[in-house]
Formats: C-alpha cells, structure tokens, sequence
C-alpha cells in the first residue's frame, strides 16, 4: 500500500498502488462513520456504498466512542457547522485519536466566515492521523493566506494553492488533497498531479463532499496519502460526464461509476504525474 513518507516516481507503480487499493475497498468494505453537512449526506452515503464502503452517519457524543472502536476511519465535513457541531466534532477527533484511525477533514466554505476558518484550524491542530481534502480556495484560506472564496465554491485555480498545501502539510503533519480543474496530492516526501475529472463537475453540489467520503474509505484500508480516491474519483466523473446530459443525470451516473469502475478504466484513463519531491 502507497506509504506516504516514501517517494515514487514511477506511473505504472503509482497506478498499480491505486488499483490494488480499490481491490483492497471492496473486499474489506472498511466501515467510514461521517459527521458531515445536511446537503449532502446521503449522496454521500450512496458514494461510499457504490465504491464498496460502509458509511454511517453519525453525530451523537453517546454514541461515538463505540463507533471510533469499530470504525475504519473518520470523516469530519465542517459543511453546516453550529456550536453544537463544533463539540460533537472535537469529540469524534478525540475518539479517533485514542484509536489510531485516520481523519479525513473536509474544510467545507473556509475563508467564508470566522466561523469555519477558526474551527477547521482547530480540528486540523487535534487530528494526529489527518488527511485535509478542500477545493483550492479553501486549502488557501486554512493555510492563512488570502483565498478569493465567496461561499462553498472555489475562486482559486489548483495551481494557486500549492504552497498554501505545503505549508498546511507542514503544520499538521498531514497528506493534503486540493481539487478542481487538475487535482495534487501533497505529502511530505512528493507531490501528484491528477489531470482527470470534467468540468461538469462543480455543477453539482457535493462533489468534494464526495471525494472527501470516499478518501475515508481508502484511508481505513491504509491508503492515507488521499491519492487513490482523488484518482478514481475523477475518472469516473468524467466517464459519467461523457455520458450525461447535464448535472442532474451526472451525480447519479458517478453513483453507477463508482460501482462499476474498472481496473482497465483506471488504465486506460488515469493522467498522473509526480511534480515535486
Ligand atoms: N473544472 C474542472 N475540471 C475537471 N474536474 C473538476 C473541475 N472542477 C472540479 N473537478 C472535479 O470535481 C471533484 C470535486 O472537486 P471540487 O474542487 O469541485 O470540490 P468542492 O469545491 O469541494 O465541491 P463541493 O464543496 O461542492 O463538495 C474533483 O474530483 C475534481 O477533480
Ligand atoms: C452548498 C453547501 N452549503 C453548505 S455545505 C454545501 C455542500 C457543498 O459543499
Ligand atoms: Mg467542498
């Protein structure tokens, strides 16, 4: 499995990792309990389940001790955070923690308000296992430079974002994902660029929701650089695009590519490239 403190540089190796791990998903079905926003919580339950997870959404503190026992991962998506959240959150983080599970945290509209600025930070410094998954403008604003966002959807290209994930790896200890146009994964040791997905995608809501769902279920099988999910997840967006007539009938062709994509598919289609190291 992809270790993310050893560099590799080779495509072929890199793309046989990520096959070996969505073979590794389907047979292991790694439970992935989420505390995620309202919009989207059951496209994301039905992403998980398509690719061969087993989500929960779970929110109660009564609760979450057990589920960090059985859990593969956590999932925290700070989408339609209230203080309420804020403290179940915080609790679920301790939880993972004091079982050693990965932590996908999804900076859901940071840089919009004080709000969420401050509590993704403060989720992020918590988590020891961390993997952060935003769009460019919200990798920007976490990091504490300044991000045109404007609400949920990024005004910044990938490219722009760069430093901004490196400085957020450094901080926290943990592997960063930024999508959109192209997709990187940082890590200490390297660098990805992902040139998939399809420009439909942003026009339905969750997509990244999504992403980050599915990178907590490659982390629980020990995939935690974040890369596999990124990869597949764009390959099948856009498969599903070519096929759709819209956003409408597109979320839902991505719920049958999750569950059909190939390891052939993932050959034929996936444009990777170590840019750093
Ligand atoms: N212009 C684009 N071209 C190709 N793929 C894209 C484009 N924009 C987004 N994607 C793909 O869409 C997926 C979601 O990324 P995006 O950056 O839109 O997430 P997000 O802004 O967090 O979404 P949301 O907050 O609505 O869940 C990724 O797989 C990414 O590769
Ligand atoms: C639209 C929206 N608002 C809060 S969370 C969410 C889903 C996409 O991030
Ligand atoms: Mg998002």
């Amino acid at each position: 499995m992809h270790n993310p403190s050893q560099p590799i540089f080779n495509s072929a190796t890199l793309t046989a990792n990520i096959i070996a791990a969505l073979a590794q998903v389907r047979a292991q079905k790694p439970l992935v309990v989420n505390i995620t926003n309202y919009v989207v919580m059951n496209n994301t339950a039905n992403a998980l389940l398509a690719i061969g997870a087993s989500p929960i959404m779970a929110h109660s503190r009564q609760e979450m001790a057990e589920m960090m026992h059985i859990a593969g991962s956590l999932v925290i998506n700070i989408g339609t955070l209230d203080n309420e959240w804020i403290q179940r959150m915080l609790f679920a983080v301790e939880q993972a923690n004091a079982n050693n599970k990965p932590i996908v945290l999804d900076p859901v509209g940071c840089g919009a308000s004080v709000l969420r600025t401050h509590t993704a930070r403060t989720l992020a410094a918590k988590a020891n296992n961390l993997i952060i998954r935003g769009n460019a403008s919200e990798i920007i604003a976490l990091a504490g430079e300044t991000s045109q966002t404007k609400g949920v959807d990024a005004l910044d290209s990938s490219d722009t974002a760069f430093v901004a994930a490196q400085a957020l790896v450094a901080q926290y200890q943990a592997n960063v994902v930024i999508s959109g146009d192209v997709d990187y994964v940082v890590t200490a040791s390297q660098t990805i660029r992902l040139r998939n997905g399809h420009h439909m995608m942003p026009y339905v809501t969750g997509m990244g929701c999504s992403l980050t769902a599915l990178t907590g279920a490659f982390a629980a099988i020990g995939e935690t650089s974040g890369l596999a999910a990124t990869a597949i997840y764009a390959i099948v967006g856009e498969i599903a695009a070519e096929q759709s007539t819209g956003p409408a009938t597109l979320q839902l062709n991505i719920i049958d590519g999750l569950y059909q994509i190939s390891a052939e598919q993932i050959q034929q289609r996936l444009n990777i490239a170590v840019v750093a190291s």
